[in-house]
């Protein structure tokens, strides 16, 4: 009998595909229990944007609002990830996909496991955001896009990485040396680089309420 094939990061690898002689296990305590029992449903809040653009500050402000309200929610935030989880992935174009196609599968879980999670990567690519989109039900996934400038956030320059990527330091840097894609119909879009965290942290969370996702009035 010939030897599985390997892959150089991941071992012992099938042909058979991923799903073969795995079973999928129900648990009986499901999403809608955790709902109830919490008394608000769950979502997916995913911040896209690009770097400076404010998706850290404002998934931060939010998650902290929420938090005073009482509900389960959780930030994941890309600089945080990229230190545990994705360190094994750098910014080519397959590292973010693979990084955003692992966002998208934790994302579902905490979903399912009732708890509002907020996302806040670049997340560039169209097509990377919709199949993290298509792996959970319409209205579980809302897009936020952090809408600011190239000029704005090159202004910001938060932690000094577009002077280093203008500079020729770092590759394929989003914006400069790599696409940033704007989603075209996100749920909601939020002009970060010309209102302050107050006024958006207002616009994300009176969506929420008017989607159910925490209480109206709050
Ligand atoms: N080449 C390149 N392009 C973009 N960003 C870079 C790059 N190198 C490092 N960084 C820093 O990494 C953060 C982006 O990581 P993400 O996981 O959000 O990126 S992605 O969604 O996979 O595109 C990003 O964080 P934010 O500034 O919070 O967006 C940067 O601080
Ligand atoms: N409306 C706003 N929403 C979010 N951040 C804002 C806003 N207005 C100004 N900022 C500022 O912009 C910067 C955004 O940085 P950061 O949250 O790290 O962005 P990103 O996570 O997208 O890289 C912060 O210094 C923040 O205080």
């Amino acid at each position: 009998m010939s030897a599985a094939p390997t892959n150089p990061t991941y071992g012992e690898v099938t042909t058979q595909g991923a799903s073969t002689n795995i079973a999928w296990h129900h648990t009986s305590v499901d999403r809608a229990a955790r709902a109830l029992q919490r008394g608000h449903r769950s979502a997916i809040l995913w911040f896209t944007g690009l770097s400076g653009s404010g998706k850290s500050t404002l998934a931060n402000a939010v998650n902290s609002a929420l938090f005073e309200q009482g509900l389960s929610c959780y930030v994941l935030d890309g600089d945080n990830i990229r230190h545990g989880l994705c360190k094994d992935l750098g910014f080519s174009d397959a590292a973010r996909e693979e990084n955003i196609r692992r966002i998208g599968e934790v994302s579902k879980l905490f979903l399912d496991a009732g708890v509002v999670v907020l996302t806040a990567f670049v997340s560039p690519f169209k097509a990377d955001r919709d199949k993290a989109r298509a792996l959970v039900d319409p209205g579980d996934f809302i897009e936020i896009h952090c809408a600011a400038d190239l000029e704005v956030c090159e202004g910001r320059d938060t932690k000094g990485l577009y002077a280093k990527a203008r500079a020729g330091e770092i590759k394929e840097f989003t914006g400069i040396s790599s696409p940033y894609e704007a989603p075209e119909q996100p749920e909601l879009r939020v002009p970060t680089g010309s209102q302050n965290l107050e006024e958006s942290v207002a616009v994300v969370l009176s969506y929420l309420a008017a989607q159910g996702v925490i209480p109206q009035g709050s």
